[in-house]
């Protein structure tokens, strides 16, 4: 659905988009992570023709729309019709009500009467809003003012929904709602792109996630494949039932003594087998072996820390 490629954008000295490549396929909810000044918008934005890159190809629906510095207008309008679009911080009408907002916006989209009413209704069902349908937006909580943003940005019925932050600042319950929207959205076969700098807004929902970090990707698979390529930085913590230190000497294990029977193990791989080894051919006995498996908190922070420059 969208095929970055190599993208470069620069801001006078400012690079946001360092050669940015990344893939989104049809049917995915593709959580676009990222920590603040990333290049999250600024990607988003160029696959909207909304800003000019200097060079680098994006592909809409599997048709090129913009190469080295130029847009195909023509392609580009042709896949924005089956584009949703909700931006960060976006603003609403807040003298109207979600109805008259939905109108309005279906209009433009060139809806009749009649669409736009049934259209409305089905949004704002979908997105809990129908009780509220004919009260003012101003007196909106964020979370109802964003799922109104939503409603609006599947007024045409789109493939593809490009979601700029669309979690920020909102409550844990407005976060499950909104993640259950999405989540259906899925489900009706639509495919789902949406940036967030919290970790917390792509976990559960997600199907992949793209890791951006100084205008490039620095990780793009499921959650659990980026979890497993960190397994090298597994650690294993180790009780063992020993009257006398053991020696790991041999090993390129980081190992971290924390008592006489406690040792913490750092590993570039499964080394489960030698574990066991080692300590047997030296008269101790493991206990208890635990795993630990990074969070993609972790993960994230880690990839953050390693690409910060
Ligand atoms: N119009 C602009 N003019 C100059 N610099 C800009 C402009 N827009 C963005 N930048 C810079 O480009 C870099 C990337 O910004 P961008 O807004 O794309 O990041 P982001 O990942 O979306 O960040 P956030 O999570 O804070 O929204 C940042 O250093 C930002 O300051």
């Amino acid at each position: 659905m969208i095929e970055i490629e190599n993208l470069v954008k620069r801001y006078g000295d400012v690079m946001a988009l360092d050669g940015l490549t990344l893939t989104v396929k049809k049917g995915q909810i593709y959580g676009f992570l990222g920590p603040n000044g990333a290049g999250k918008s600024t990607a988003i934005l160029s696959t909207l023709g909304l800003i000019y890159p200097q060079k680098g190809r994006i592909r809409l629906f599997e048709e090129e729309v913009f190469r080295d510095g130029k847009y195909n207008e023509k392609q580009l309008i042709k896949a924005k019709a089956r584009i949703g679009y909700m931006p960060e911080n976006a603003t609403l009408w807040e003298f109207l009500t979600p109805m008259q907002t939905l109108d309005i916006i279906g209009e433009s989209f060139g809806l009749s009467r009649e669409e736009r009413a049934k259209r409305a209704r089905e949004l704002l069902e979908l997105v809990d809003l129908w009780e509220a349908r004919d009260k003012k937006v101003g007196k909106f909580s964020k979370g109802m003012k964003q799922r109104l943003l939503l409603a609006q940005a599947l007024i045409n019925d789109p493939d593809l929904l490009i979601l700029d932050e669309p979690m920020t600042g909102l409550d844990p319950t407005g976060i499950a709602e909104f993640k259950n929207i999405i989540l259906r959205q899925k489900k009706e076969g639509k495919t789902v792109f949406f940036s967030s700098h919290i970790l917390a807004h792509v976990e559960e929902v997600c199907d992949t996630v793209g890791v951006i970090v100084r205008g490039k990707l620095r990780a793009e698979d499921s959650i659990d494949n980026i979890k497993m390529s960190f397994l090298k930085k597994v650690g294993y913590l180790i009780l063992l039932e020993t009257d006398k230190p053991v020696s790991f000497d041999g090993t390129d294990w980081k190992i971290e003594k924390v008592s006489e029977t406690k040792y913490k193990i750092t590993a570039p791989s499964d080394i489960r087998p030698e574990i066991n080894e080692i300590v047997w051919n030296q008269g101790a006995k493991i206990l208890q072996l635990m795993v630990r498996v990074p969070s993609l908190e972790e993960v994230f922070l880690e990839l953050v820390e390693k690409n910060k420059g």
